[in-house]
Formats: C-alpha cells, structure tokens, sequence
C-alpha cells in the first residue's frame, strides 16, 4: 500500500438521502469520509442496509451523493473522463445479462471495450473457475454467471475495482481461489480494492483494511492488523469507569467495545480480543 501516492478513491464528508413516497427520508450514508490508496484492499462490512452498496454505487457514479465530494482516480465523480471509467472494475451484488451469448462470445464482446484487456489472465480465470467458453450464459448456474462477471470486472487490471459481495454464491473452493488471485492482483496492480461480503473469514484472511459501516456511517477504519490489536472488548469491573481516551464503539452493561485499546497505556485492564464475527456482533449487541 502507498500512502505517498494520490488516492485511487476519496469521499469527503459523503451524505445520501432517499426520498420515499410517504415523505420521510432514508439516510443511507452519513458524513462518510474515507481515502482508499494503491495497494489497499478494503474489506467493507455492515449489516443489512448499512449502506454498502449505496457507498458503492456512489463511487461509481451510478447514483449522486446528497451532499459532500468524491473523487475517482483523481477526477470529480460527476466529471469522470472515459479514460478513467475503462480503469474502473465493478461486480454488482447482482450480476447482468448476457443472455443468448456463448460465454466466449459475452467475453469478446466485453474485452472490445477495454484496450488493456489481458487475455492471459481471462484465460487462467476461466480455467480456475472451470468455466466452459462454450456453455450460454443463460444455463450457467449463478456461481458460474458470478464468477464470469468477476473475469470481466478484472481482466483489465483496472485501477479501482468495487465488488459488492462478489463471492456470496461462489461454493468454498472457487471462494478461496478468487480471494487469494484477488489479493494477489491488487498488489501487482498497484490498484485499490473495495469489496463486501458477510463472510466474516474472508475478509479476516485477505483484507489488508477493514471498513465498519453502520447505519450509514463509517464507525471503523483500520489496517486488519490493527484491528486485531487494538479493537477489544473489555469488561468493567463493579463501578469502575471507561478510562478516558478510548474510543467507544459499543457499551452494554459492564462490557465496552473499544477501538484504540493498548496493553502498554492500559495494563490492568480485563480485554479480550475477538474474531471478527464476535467483532461484528458485539459491535450491533
Ligand atoms: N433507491 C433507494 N430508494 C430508497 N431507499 C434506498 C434506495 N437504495 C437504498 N435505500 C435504502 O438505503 C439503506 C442502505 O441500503 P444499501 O443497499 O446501501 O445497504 P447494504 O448495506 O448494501 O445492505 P445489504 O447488505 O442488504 O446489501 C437501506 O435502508 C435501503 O433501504
């Protein structure tokens, strides 16, 4: 990851409102700022309707923000060049059509959109995920039309790649594949990553950032290292006080989830680290 370089992908204090038919608005997103830098693989994570695919979608420009800016590979969102829309991968949580094209066919077609197209890597994909060149699209299982969209997303290499639950109906084997070539492309592309997924162990073993959405709002950023040593859960002993400067994601009771805990600055405290399955249902408790 470079932090020298220009963000791949910045939002500054992003808002966005739905209005719904009985007048009362929806916030989706709430004063959400976050930088994403080459080398970054973000592992997004929120329950439903946290606002994940709305973050996404707006990254995107599929859908404008309410308030606030972004910027894409150095360019206003609502400006972006042609140049760096063909730098941009996108898997939505449900994939397009193709219907009535062989999955050959669907490619060719795909490829012709982008000069940087790497018919090596489609290969090897194609390969990894045992996927028939020949088969129609329409008679693929949904893995199948997942893992397809997934080749045509990063066969360019782009710079910036969204993926909104990419690997939700892949079966375990093809996960592990696509999560490590993943993992793998993104630091040889110099390129930024950011996926969601509720599959707590993928994101645990290959995202080098996690990003902790709820209700709209960005509660927690952070290296996966740094979650691991510094988000913990600690139990208060009777009447004792949450000892200031720590950063209170959730308190219940006697029990308190913090996110910049330290061993050296609090030694005599009780905290227990978490997976980040314990993370996320402490964090909604
Ligand atoms: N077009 C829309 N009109 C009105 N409300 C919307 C619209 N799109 C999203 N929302 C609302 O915004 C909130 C965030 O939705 P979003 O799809 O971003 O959640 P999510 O975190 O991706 O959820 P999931 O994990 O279920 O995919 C939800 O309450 C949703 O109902």
């Amino acid at each position: 990851m470079d932090m020298n370089q220009a963000p791949i992908l910045e939002f500054n204090k992003v808002s966005k409102h739905f209005s719904v038919k009985d007048g009362v608005g929806k916030i989706a997103i709430n004063g959400l700022s976050i930088k994403l830098f080459p080398g970054m693989l973000v592992g997004l994570l929120g329950k439903n309707g946290a606002g994940k695919s709305t973050l996404m979608r707006c990254a995107l420009g599929i859908i404008e923000p309410s308030s606030g800016e972004i910027t894409t590979l150095g360019e206003p969102i609502n400006q972006l060049s042609s140049e760096a829309k063909a730098q941009i991968g996108y898997v939505p949580q449900q994939p397009f059509g193709y219907e009535g094209f062989s999955v050959s066919r669907a490619l060719e077609l795909h490829r012709s959109f982008y000069p940087a197209w790497d018919r090596e890597l489609e290969n090897t994909w194609l390969e990894r995920f045992d996927l028939d060149s020949k088969q129609q699209v329409q008679r693929m299982s949904v893995g199948q039309r997942q893992s397809l969209a997934l080749i045509m997303a990063m066969a360019y290499r782009p710079k910036l790649l969204i993926l909104d639950e990419p690997v939700a109906s892949l079966d375990p084997i093809a996960r592990r594949k696509f999560m490590a070539d993943l993992f793998e492309l993104a630091l040889e592309s110099g390129s930024a990553v950011l996926f969601s997924s509720h599959i707590t162990s993928d994101l645990e073993r290959v995202a080098s950032h996690l990003a902790l959405m709820r209700s709209g709002e960005l509660v927690l950023f952070k290296e996966m290292d740094s979650v691991r040593e510094e988000v913990k859960l600690l139990t208060l002993a009777n009447g004792e006080d949450i000892p200031t400067g720590l950063n209170v994601l959730n308190h219940q009771g006697n029990k308190v989830l913090v996110d910049n805990f330290s061993d050296v600055k609090y030694p005599d405290m009780a905290a227990e680290s978490l997976n980040l399955e314990r993370l996320f249902m402490e964090l909604h408790r």
